[in-house]
């Protein structure tokens, strides 16, 4: 009965307008820094994590599931969309379930981790479901703007929360679960993350993919900047390799289709330079580039969904319609880095990755929803 008491409580806190003012409200969600997660993990107590997850979760939970509501009621009556709406509210109190058992049973314990990995299996397809009731919505309603930057709005802010949860119950299960890990990681943190193997493994993986169904690749030169110490770095290999998956296979894809006529494609180059703040990695193709007034579109979740492939079975497998982009940037940004893309159209194209070196500032970037959020979704209703 607590957490149904938390979650109408946290909805009035949120929603509270008081003559104006909006209230802060009670149950904001806690972001974590990098280097926070990783010091959390070397203790390896799991009463704790599971103290902090039983109050952290159903925050994150409510806050998402909270500004669902506020989502285009044609999108909300799409099946799609109910069953993911059914899958957090299951999750929710499966979590609430949790609210009043004790800490210190090993029971408790074990069931909490049984529960974690089902949510997190619950919740494995949630991206596909989500661009599939997006593209049911278009069917049945049609697509104009509005509606378009509101889905953008929500889809950003609905997927990070979704980054989040996940990096926060897979840590659990890492390290309290009976998964082996990396010899050298916390969980999924690495506190000495090899940036130039996560280049390599998201490239061969690109390539794999590249040459199986274009029969050829571009190869790839890897710079490090003089002056450049890559060591001690601590960040999420699987985050990164995520990212540059996804922007090596738009460069292979381009460079592909570009010279798709000649015997020899042209490199793709990676720089890799760390200064005092950021570590950036540069992706460098010579793929003809994108106009400038198309740049905007290839972060847009209606782009990978709006012009929609006619699956012919012609259709390159490296054609990113897994909202790849906008999901890579997301996981650049979820501990303050960012993703760039800048394209010189006849040319090439250059993806910037930054990311943040000091862990202590790489902190969680989190949606919370309050009354300017609503007001978001109000707009020119
Ligand atoms: C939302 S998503 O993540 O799911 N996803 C985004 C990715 C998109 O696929 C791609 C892939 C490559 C390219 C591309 C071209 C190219 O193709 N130019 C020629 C057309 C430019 C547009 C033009 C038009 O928009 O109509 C019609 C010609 N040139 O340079 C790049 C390029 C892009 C990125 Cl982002 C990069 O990192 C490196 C690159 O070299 C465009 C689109 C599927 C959808």
């Amino acid at each position: 009965m607590l957490r149904e008491a938390v979650l109408s409580k946290l909805f009035a806190q949120i929603i509270r307008k008081c003559h104006g003012r909006s209230q802060k409200p009670l149950y904001q969600p806690s972001p974590m820094s990098l280097s926070e997660l990783l010091s959390f993990g070397q203790k390896k107590c799991e009463k704790k994590s599971f103290q902090f997850l039983n109050d952290e979760i159903p925050i994150r939970l409510a806050h998402i599931m909270r500004e669902f509501e506020d989502l285009p009621k044609e999108l909300l009556t799409m099946k799609s969309v109910k069953l993911v709406r059914s899958w957090y509210d299951l999750s929710f109190k499966e979590v609430q379930s949790f609210a009043e058992k004790d800490p210190d049973d090993t029971k408790v314990l074990a069931e909490f981790s049984v529960a974690i990995q089902n949510i997190l299996n619950r919740h494995s397809y949630v991206v596909e479901t989500m661009a599939q009731g997006v593209i049911e919505m278009e069917d049945t309603y049609g697509m104009d703007d509005k509606i378009s930057e509101r889905i953008q709005y929500f889809l950003d802010r609905f997927y990070m929360n979704r980054i989040s949860i996940r990096m926060l119950l897979t840590q659990h299960a890492a390290l309290f679960g009976n998964i082996t890990n990396h010899p050298r990681r916390i969980g999924h943190i690495d506190p000495n993350c090899d940036v130039i193997e996560c280049v390599s493994n998201a490239f061969k993986a690109a390539r794999q993919i590249c040459e199986h169904y274009h029969m050829q690749a571009p190869e790839l030169d890897v710079i490090t900047a003089d002056g450049s110490k890559l060591s001690n770095f601590v960040y999420v290999p699987g985050h990164i390799e995520h990212i540059l998956f996804e922007v090596f296979k738009n460069a292979m894809r381009a460079v592909v289709e570009y010279h798709r006529d000649k015997l020899e494609l042209p490199k793709l180059q990676i720089i890799v330079a760390k200064g005092k703040q950021d570590l950036t990695i540069k992706l460098s193709d010579q793929g003809g580039g994108v106009p400038y007034q198309d740049q905007d579109k290839l972060f847009q979740y209606m782009y990978s969904t709006a012009p929609r492939p006619q699956y012919t079975g012609q259709e390159s497998p490296l054609a990113g319609y897994g909202y790849g982009l906008p999901l890579s940037r997301l996981y650049a940004r979820y501990f303050q880095g960012d993703l760039v893309v800048s394209s010189m159209e006849g040319y090439g194209t250059d993806v910037y990755l930054y990311l943040k070196v000091n862990s202590s500032e790489a902190n969680e970037c989190l949606p919370i929803y309050n009354t300017t959020t609503s007001r978001m979704y109000e707009a020119e209703k």
